[in-house]
């Protein structure tokens, strides 16, 4: 058993996730804020990797006021669990995801994450230890699933996205497209790592929905699963 796991990301026109500084952007407008908003609100949880949090320090909470009210007239907390994708521990323990807005956090580290780094952050979040270089995803999908996560959002980075339409654990995929181009052949991407290098591997997708938003579009793409061309 895992969670349902839906990828959301904001590109440029051109494909990038960030510049070449791998800095935080704005690339969506504010109905895309909201919308991204809305979904996050309605997830059980929430996942970024590591190279995200050092690159945003994001805090993943829920912006809108109403979205939080919503989630606590349901009795859920003010926020989904947020969840970190470390192998190292390398989150720093002054991280605005480990602090801002409550609600539960988790840090997923390796076997080779050192203890004391796993002592800090466990002052802040549960540990999950799992994996001997990189981080386990399918058997964290497990404990996931057994900790009660039935959806979980997936708001990058394109390494980590990689890894996980490579073990087969993506089922939707939105994509905001932004009115601008970024460029730079070492930007990140929406699905960065290895790439699959042979069409049979690629995973196939069918679109839901697509629309205008802002000055850009939406895609609702769903992973068709089991099927080759
Ligand atoms: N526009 C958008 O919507 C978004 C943009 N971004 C941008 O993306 C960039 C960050 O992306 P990126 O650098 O790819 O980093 P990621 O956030 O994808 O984190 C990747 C890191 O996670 C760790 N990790 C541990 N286990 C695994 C595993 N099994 N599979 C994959 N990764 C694992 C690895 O580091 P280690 O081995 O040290 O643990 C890896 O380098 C930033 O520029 C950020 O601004 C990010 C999110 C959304
Ligand atoms: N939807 C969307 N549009 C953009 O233009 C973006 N740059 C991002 N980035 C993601 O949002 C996270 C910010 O989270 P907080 O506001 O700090 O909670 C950031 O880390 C990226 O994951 N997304």
């Amino acid at each position: 058993m895992r969670p349902f796991v839906f990828v959301n990301l904001a590109m440029s026109a051109d494909g990038k996730l960030s510049t070449i500084e791998r800095r935080q952007i704005k690339i969506s407008g504010n109905d895309d804020f909201s919308r991204v908003d809305m979904i996050k609100s309605d997830a059980d949880a929430i996942m970024v990797g590591i190279g995200t949090v050092l690159a945003d320090n994001p805090s993943l909470t829920v912006k809108s006021p109403d979205n939080i009210a919503k989630r606590k007239n349901k009795g859920l907390d003010q926020n989904p669990l947020r969840i970190v994708i470390d192998s190292n521990a390398k989150t720093p323990p002054d991280a605005d995801i480990l602090h801002k807005g409550e609600g539960p956090r988790i840090i997923a580290v390796s076997d080779k994450a050192p203890q004391e780094k796993i002592e800090a952050l466990n002052e802040y979040a549960d540990i999950f230890v799992g994996g001997e270089e990189k981080v386990d995803l399918e058997t964290l999908m497990e404990a996931l699933s057994e900790y009660g996560v039935k959806t979980l959002m997936v708001e990058g980075g394109g390494t980590l996205i990689w890894s996980l339409f490579k073990s087969g654990l993506v089922d939707e995929i939105y994509t905001c497209v932004g009115n601008c181009i970024i460029g730079g052949e070492n930007a990140p991407t929406p699905v960065d790592g290895e790439g699959f290098i042979k069409e049979d591997e690629f995973p196939k997708l069918e679109l839901l929905s697509l629309k205008k938003i802002d000055d850009g579009a939406l895609m609702r793409w769903k992973v068709v699963k089991d099927k080759k061309h």
